[in-house]
């Protein structure tokens, strides 16, 4: 245990605890390199299923699997000391009991040390998320633009255009809020949806694609960082490492092929 160090690693309690105070910051994080860069500037950082897309060049995130979440997370956990990292639990891993929730979910938290999961859904998935939280894993439920669902809303579309799904999304953050979650993330819905749900729920709501009135917000690290080829409209790309990355390359193969490298600094001369 460390003793008298100026700063202790975030918690879910902490989370919980910014609702209606100065916006909480997040970003996606699968690797230690990335990781360690932005941990400075975060409160969380999530462990997304994403990355079976971002990293893994899939179309989708249906085929992220525990134990991937289980090898990224722990990379983040061991290179971070300061954020909350929240791993996300992958598609059919926890939608087909509270009990199987519970089998993944304690895996999960065993395997990587990180102090909180997140699970897509809305009233379907209280109960789970009571059965978890009442167990001592704290929960981040995810509303609304739910990447797991992507086969039953024909595709990553925006959310809540008509007054009846505007009522469900509602109803889908109440419940899971009720239910224990101590963070909800709210994705890809109409702005004034995420605003009401701000207002009408007693834990941090964490905007994706949603309002700036949302108590957070959260984006994909590659996506701000200009990384990813094609992104979402909701995305602002705060940097341009991709034309950085191409310089980098580029200059990389012109001094090999012009033998400028390795210089004489990047060899081994013989001691004796
Ligand atoms: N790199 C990356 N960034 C993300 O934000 C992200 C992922 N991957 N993977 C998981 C989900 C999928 N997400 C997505 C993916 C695509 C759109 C998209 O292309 N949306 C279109 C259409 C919106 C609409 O018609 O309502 C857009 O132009 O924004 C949105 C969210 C968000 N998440
Ligand atoms: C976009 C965030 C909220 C997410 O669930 C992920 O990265 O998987
Ligand atoms: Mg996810």
């Amino acid at each position: 245990m460390s003793t008298g160090a100026a700063t202790k690693r975030r918690t879910a309690v902490d989370i919980r605890g910014r609702k209606g105070g100065e916006p909480i910051v997040s970003l996606t994080a699968y690797s230690a390199v990335m990781a360690r860069l932005v941990e400075p500037h975060v409160d969380f950082l999530l462990v997304g299923d994403s990355l079976a897309m971002v990293e893994y060049g899939m179309d989708s995130t249906l085929a992220a699997t525990p134990d991937m979440m289980i090898r990224h997370g722990a990379a983040v956990v061991s290179a971070t000391s300061l954020p909350l990292v929240v791993i996300d639990l992958p598609f059919g891993s926890y939608e087909a009991s509270p009990e199987q929730a519970f089998a993944t979910a304690s895996a999960v938290m065993a395997g990587t040390g990180a102090g909180a999961v997140k699970l897509e859904g809305g009233q379907a998935m209280a109960p789970t998320i009571r059965f978890l939280s009442d167990r001592g894993i704290p929960v981040m439920a995810h509303v609304g633009l739910t990447p797991q669902a992507v086969n039953a809303l024909g595709g990553f579309r925006s959310q809540g255009h008509d007054e009846a799904a505007r009522r469900r999304i509602l109803e889908d953050g109440q419940a899971v809020a009720e239910a224990g979650a101590f963070a909800v993330v709210v994705e890809g819905v109409v702005e004034p949806l995420a605003d009401e749900i701000t207002a009408q729920i007693g834990v941090p709501t964490i905007g994706i694609g949603a309002s700036v009135s949302c108590d957070g917000q959260i984006l994909v690290l590659e996506d701000m960082l200009g990384l990813t080829p094609r992104v979402p409209r909701f995305v602002h790309t705060f940097g341009a490492l991709a034309g950085a990355v191409d310089e980098a390359a580029s200059a990389y193969a012109s001094a090999v092929k012009e033998r400028r490298f390795p210089g004489p600094g990047n060899v081994y001369k013989p001691r004796g």
